[in-house]
C-alpha cells in the first residue's frame, strides 16, 4: 500500500494563542514494501509527520493518501478503522498500553475488536508470540509479570496481530538495552522482509538508520531537509554534522581516515568490515601505512 503526503502542514491548536506550526511542506512518497527512516533532532516534526501515517492526525492544509483514500483537513476518511488496521503504530514505550490480564487476551483485543473471530486471534497470537521471540507459555502469563522488554515483545505482536501492511516504528527500542535494541530492531527488519511489511522508523540512532533502512528521510524545522539511500545521505558527513545530526562511527572513522589520507576512499563504507576491507585496498597499494 502506497503513501503519500502532499504539501502537508500540520499546526497543533489551531487558532488558538497556543497555535504552533509543527510541520510544513511536506512531500513524501513511501512505496509499498520499502523501509524508511525518517531522521531529524527533537522537535524536528518526525512524531507529528508518523501520525499522519495512519490519519491520526489530520493535515491542516495539503494532502495524504493512504492506499486509497484521501485525508485533507476537511475530509475526514470514511472508513478510519480500515486505516488503523492497515497501518499499524508502534510508539515509544507501547508496553503501557497493555491492559488486560493475560498474554494472549491482549494480543487477541485489537484483532477481536475490528471483528476478527476468536479462533483467529488466537491463532494470530500463537504464531506471533513465537516471531517476536517468546515462548508460548508466556501466553498464560499476566503482561504485568514480564521483564520490561518481554512486554515491549508482547505490545508489538499486539500490533502486527492486526495484520497491518504497514508498521510506523516511533524509536520503538527506547529504553532498551543494546542487546535488546538489536533483538528487537532485527526482529523488525525480518517481518519488513518476510511479510513485505512496508516500514517506517522514527530513530535517533544512526547506526540503525544507516544498517535498516532502504532510504533516510531527514527533518529539520518540521521540514523536509533530504532524502536518499543511506549511502549517499552518509557520504556527505559534514552536512549531516552541520545540521548538528550524528554519522554512524563507521562514517566517522571513514571520515578521520580520509583526512590523514588527504583524499576520499572509494566508496562510503556502513560497516565496519566494509571500511576494514577498504583500508586494507589502501596499504597493499604501499602508499599508506
Ligand atoms: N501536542 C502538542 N501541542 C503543541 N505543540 C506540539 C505538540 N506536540 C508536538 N508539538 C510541537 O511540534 C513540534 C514538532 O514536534 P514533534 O514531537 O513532532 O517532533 P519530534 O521530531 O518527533 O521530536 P522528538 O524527537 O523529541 O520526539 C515541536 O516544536 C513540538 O514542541
Amino acid at each position: 500500500m502506497d503513501i503519500s503526503l502532499k504539501q502537508v502542514e500540520y499546526r497543533y491548536s489551531l487558532g488558538t494563542p497556543f497555535e504552533k506550526l509543527a510541520i510544513k511542506d511536506i512531500d513524501l512518497e513511501i512505496p509499498s514494501q520499502m523501509y524508511l527512516a525518517v531522521i531529524g533532532h527533537t522537535g524536528s516534526g518526525k512524531s507529528t509527520l508518523l501520525q499522519h501515517l495512519n490519519a491520526l492526525l489530520r493535515p491542516t492544509s495539503g494532502e495524504v493518501k493512504i492506499g486509497d483514500t484521501t485525508v485533507t483537513s476537511n475530509k475526514k476518511p470514511k472508513g478510519l478503522k480500515p486505516i488503523r488496521q492497515k497501518v499499524g503504530i508502534v510508539f515509544q514505550f507501547p508496553e503501557h498500553q497493555l491492559f488486560e490480564e493475560t498474554v494472549l487476551k491482549d494480543i487477541c483485543y485489537g484483532p477481536m475488536n475490528f471483528g476478527v473471530s476468536q479462533e483467529e486471534a488466537e491463532k494470530r497470537a500463537l504464531k506471533l508470540i513465537k516471531q517476536v521471540g517468546l515462548p508460548e507459555s508466556i501466553l498464560e502469563k499476566s503482561p504485568f509479570d514480564l521483564s520490561g522488554g518481554q512486554m515491549r515483545r508482547v505490545a508489538i505482536a499486539g500490533v502486527l496481530a492486526l495484520n497491518p501492511d504497514v508498521i510506523v516504528l516511533d524509536e520503538p527500542t527506547a529504553g532498551l538495552d543494546p542487546r535488546g535494541r538489536k533483538e528487537i530492531m532485527d526482529m523488525f527488519y525480518q517481518l519488513h522482509k518476510e511479510k513485505e511489511l512496508t516500514t517506517i522508523l522514527v530513530t535517533h540512532s544512526m547506526e540503525d538508520a544507516a544498517s535498516y533502512a532502504d532510504e533516510l528521510v531527514i527533518m529539520q524545522k518540521g521540514r523536509i531537509k533530504g532524502r536518499g539511500k543511506p549511502v549517499e545521505i552518509f557520504s556527505k558527513p559534514e552536512e549531516l554534522l552541520e545540521l548538528g545530526l550524528d554519522v554512524p562511527d563507521v562514517v566517522r572513522f571513514q571520515y578521520k581516515y580520509e583526512k590523514q589520507l588527504g583524499r576520499p576512499l572509494s566508496k562510503t563504507c556502513l560497516s565496519i568490515d566494509e571500511l576494514a576491507t577498504e583500508i586494507m585496498k589502501e596499504r597493499e597499494r604501499g602508499d599508506v601505512k
